[in-house]
């Protein structure tokens, strides 16, 4: 069934677990990780980027928004696994109404890179207008470093503790996302991985809220690998380690952002068919590895976030 976020995030809160989300940009990841989701049994959050919604609409971001929100609802009406769709890193007002309007489980809205107080400001209008709508809200606090569809800072402040109980009690947001040394993209750390428990553990106690990871892809090895084989350049790419990411379920993390994974996976499986098929043009056939590796970590990750057999 199609849900809301927040229901989802609730009971990962209670069973202390993580359900990843997955971003999307087209009907071919978005296969795979239902795949993935109906193997493990796994709830499963889809979200989407502005870019997304610009990409699918063609410049439209409603007619985008309300194209994913179909796609999205026809598997998830169609399925016994709880499945929601989020907007990823709102920061423009039409794109999140936009969101809002085509019926999206829940919105993030990104004001991170504002002052506090600002911060707060704009995340309660948006709270007020989501909770009006039934829709459930992400907000993020402290900055994450790195590069991803256009969602830029030059370094990373990591979250205040304090202010995040501050900020939770003003904006009443549903989830939070908390800056603990994660970046975006595939170049996460330069030398070892490492992110501020200590700050975690804080914000858990002081919120008891369902918490937010981004930039939670670990790069996985085994897709930089075949990727390399053929042709791909991934050089120095380094992501959040598996026992890391566990480690932050532990403290209390309930949602995990994963994009650069599935992005990896997907040409890793492109690469390898259009090398070693050079005969072949039908789309279904040469996006099939593709989509089998996507599934592969999907089904992985959902495993190793305890996500699985809890649909
Ligand atoms: O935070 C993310 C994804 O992060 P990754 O680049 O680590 O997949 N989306 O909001
Ligand atoms: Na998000
Ligand atoms: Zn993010």
């Amino acid at each position: 069934p199609y849900v809301n976020t927040k229901d989802i995030l609730e009971k990962a809160n209670k069973e202390y677990y993580a359900v990843a989300a997955f971003n999307i940009n087209n009907l071919e990841f978005l296969q795979a990780i239902v795949e993935g989701g109906i193997e493990k049994k796994s709830p499963l959050i889809i979200e989407t980027s502005e870019g997304a919604m610009k990409y699918a609409g063609m410049g439209d971001p409603l007619r985008g928004a309300s194209l994913f929100v179909k796609m999205v609802r026809e598997f998830a009406d169609s399925l016994d696994i709880p499945i929601a769709l989020h907007l990823d890193h709102g920061k423009n007002f039409k794109y999140i109404i936009s969101a809002i309007k085509a019926g999206y489980s829940s919105v993030m809205i990104d004001a991170s890179d504002k002052p506090l107080e600002e911060n707060i400001k704009t995340t309660k209008d948006i709270v007020r207008i989501a909770h009006a709508a039934g829709v459930s809200v992400e907000a993020e606090l402290g900055k994450l470093a790195g590069i991803e569809d256009n969602v830029a800072s030059a370094e990373s402040v990591l979250v205040n503790p304090d202010e995040a109980k501050y900020f939770v009690e003003e904006t009443q947001v549903d989830f939070l996302a908390p800056a603990i040394g994660t970046s975006h993209g595939a170049f996460k750390f330069k030398g070892e991985a490492k992110l501020d428990f200590d700050r975690l553990k804080k914000v858990k106690e002081l919120t008891k809220m369902p918490l937010v990871l981004h930039g939670a892809s670990s790069v996985v090895q085994e897709m930089v690998e075949i990727a390399e084989n053929y042709g791909a350049d991934f050089g120095g790419s380094k992501g959040v380690p598996s026992d890391i990411l566990k480690e932050t379920v532990r403290l209390g993390i309930n949602k995990v952002n994963t994009d650069t994974d599935l992005r990896m996976a997907f040409v890793a499986g492109l690469r390898e068919f259009l090398q070693n098929n050079p005969k072949e043009f039908d789309p279904r056939k040469y996006m099939e590895t593709a989509k089998t590796y996507v599934k592969k970590v999907v089904s992985d990750r959902l495993e190793l976030l305890g996500s699985a057999n809890k649909a």
